[in-house]
């Protein structure tokens, strides 16, 4: 289900998993492929997309992680990949951005989707903007998102006007993340990303975990856990996820706990 129409389901039926038991997830083992979302996940959620604050651990525990791992780590995020790179220097670590548009793979090789940049979407949400300067847009390489988050009030509004944008565009597709709406090609996302890993090594073979935050995620937790793998829903919410943490400082935690858990299973295997 694209994230919009999850959105609404949500709005107008209520938690569309009912009932569903949000566990509190076991660490991954030495045959887990680690996938990771960025923002609310790994990193607190920050008012602009620039003002964010990653934890000094964050970087060493990422290459930590890598290793112990077999380097079947990946973050699947909707940043672009230079911004991701950016926050996480100096790690070049396997991606999917752009919620599935770019993806760099274990060897290093960039997958791109042939799309181009939605330009009369992104010249609308400039306009706006510019009526709006609490607005925010942020151009990336085939996508553009519209940030409410200093002007909540404005959802409405753009909402509105990007639904009827999208509306005679089927080529596009609108996501409706945490204050803000993303304009990008349509028929990829994050679930595809990560199914397209799977298919790679070092992660074919592997079960996969995935912890994220948003609507956005969904569709990586729906292959994660067709494939047997486990899915964490970070935070509040409904979520097909059968697993759950609290926040981005309880996965660090997780993830802390997850090294030293994952550094004695290799010991053991090493150990005669
Ligand atoms: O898939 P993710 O890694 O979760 O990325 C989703 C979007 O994250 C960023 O926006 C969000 O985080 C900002 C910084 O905390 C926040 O100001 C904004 O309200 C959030 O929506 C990023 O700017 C987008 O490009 C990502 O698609």
């Amino acid at each position: 289900m694209a994230a919009d129409a999850f959105l609404m389901s949500i709005h107008e039926n209520g938690n569309p998993y009912p009932g569903a038991p949000m566990e509190t997830p076991p660490f991954p083992t030495c045959r887990s492929a680690l996938f990771l979302d960025f923002d609310g996940t790994l990193v607190p959620l920050a008012e602009t997309p620039d003002a964010i604050a990653p934890d000094p651990v964050l970087i060493p525990m990422l290459a930590r992680l890598q290793g112990l791992l077999g380097g079947a780590l990946a973050i699947v995020t909707g940043r672009q990949v230079e911004m991701l790179d950016h926050f996480l220097a100096p790690l070049h670590l396997p991606a999917a951005c752009e919620h599935g548009l770019q993806r760099r793979d274990a060897a290093g090789r960039l997958h791109m989707q042939a799309s181009a940049m939605p330009e009369t979407v992104l010249q609308m949400c400039n306009a706006l903007a510019a009526d709006h300067p609490r607005l925010l847009v942020e151009r990336k390489r085939s996508s553009v998102a519209l940030h409410y988050r200093r002007a909540p009030e404005l959802a409405a509004l753009c909402l509105d006007m990007l639904g009827r944008a999208l509306r005679h565009q089927p080529g596009l597709e609108l996501l409706h993340g945490k204050c803000v709406l993303e304009v990008r090609p349509a028929g990829v996302d994050k679930g595809h990303a990560i199914a397209a890993f799977l298919r790679e090594a070092p992660f074919a073979g592997r079960t996969p975990v995935f912890a994220g935050d948003d609507v956005t995620d969904e569709s990586g937790f729906a292959v994660v856990q067709a494939h047997g793998g486990m899915a964490i829903k970070v935070g509040e919410g409904a979520s097909r996820a059968r697993h759950r943490l609290g926040s981005p400082q309880a996965v660090h935690a997780w993830l802390q706990s997850a090294c030293m858990h994952l550094a004695a299973q290799t010991c053991a295997e090493v150990l005669p």
